[in-house]
């Protein structure tokens, strides 16, 4: 059974189609990087899976729970770290947790073994009673993790998590959430605009305009993610030069930040139109 399977879901603003038949899924424990520019319909699909907004078409399962028929028993297996901070600066880690977890009707010894347990696994325990405003912007985002994984999800979802963070800080935590998904067997949904982001291993869905244009194990594409993102920016010439060479995976390290994100790939391109994707800048399965 797939942690997450999206089935040809598609969403619309009005008139404005925001998702277009986008299928995937992703296994339990695998770690699933969704990268899109800005309006490629990542912040859409998450508010679908915490069902902020109703589905309209398709279907999305979360370890076999139908959101539409079963919305209760699928949200149940999620975490969600959303994009916009929600913690209380002026209260401690450890208020901040038990705060949620009686919010949530969790009883009070549970709730505080769980915290316990977090703390320990997100090496927060240290700053328990530390206000969240004393904390660097790494260790606020571990104790939204902590929060978000109280009620022991099997799905943890980020929404650009490492937004704000320093570059050192933004890969200390995918490697940090990286380790839960190795060691803990917890299954990942991590988006972001950042190319620099991505590590080889991941499995990668590249969103552009509502509609999958690639999606794989992100060290299957090889040339062909330059391709798609050559696409995406609407200049083919740029898959077949310099930015094959940026986006190769450099030595177990993630790819090569010398091009950090899709706007830096379309701010080199050269103005041409732009050429939507076809069949051969998709597909390749994990
Ligand atoms: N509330 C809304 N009403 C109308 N159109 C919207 C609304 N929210 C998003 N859109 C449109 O839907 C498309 C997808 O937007 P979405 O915010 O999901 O993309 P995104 O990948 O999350 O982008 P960003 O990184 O900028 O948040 C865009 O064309 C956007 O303009």
């Amino acid at each position: 059974m797939n942690a997450l399977q999206v089935s040809s879901v598609g969403f619309a603003y009005g008139a404005r189609q925001a998702l277009k038949d986008l299928t995937f899924e992703l296994a339990p424990g695998r770690f699933g990087t969704l990268l899109g520019p800005n309006g490629a319909g990542k912040s859409t699909l998450i508010a679908l899976l915490t069902r902020l907004y109703d589905l309209q078409q398709g279907d999305i399962r979360i370890f076999g729970h139908s959101l539409r028929d079963e919305p209760r028993q699928a949200l149940r297996q999620l975490g969600v770290v959303f994009q916009q901070s929600t913690l209380d600066l002026d209260l401690s880690v450890q208020q901040n947790l038990a705060y949620h977890a009686a919010l949530h009707g969790m009883p009070r010894r549970e709730a505080q073994a769980r915290i316990d347990e977090e703390l320990l696994r997100q090496d927060l325990a240290e700053r328990r009673h530390d206000k969240v405003r004393t904390l660097n912007g790494g260790h606020r985002r571990r104790v939204e993790i902590a929060r978000a994984l109280l009620h022991q999800p099997r799905l943890l979802l980020l929404d650009e998590a490492s937004a704000g963070l320093d570059p050192a800080s933004r890969l200390a935590l995918g490697r940090h959430v990286r380790n839960l998904c190795r060691e803990q067997g917890l299954c990942v949904l991590w988006t972001t605009h950042l190319l620099d982001e991505i590590e080889p291993s991941d499995d990668l869905l590249i969103l552009h305009r509502g509609e999958r244009v690639a999606w794989g194990k992100a060290s299957q594409f090889g040339d062909d993610l330059a391709i798609s993102f050559a696409r995406l920016t609407g200049d083919e010439a740029l898959g077949r030069g310099h930015v094959r060479e940026a986006l190769r995976p450099s030595g177990g390290r993630g790819f090569s930040r010398e091009i950090s994100n899709i706007e830096g790939i379309a701010a080199k391109a050269p103005p041409t139109q732009s050429t939507p994707p076809t069949d051969s800048a998709k597909e390749p399965q994990p």
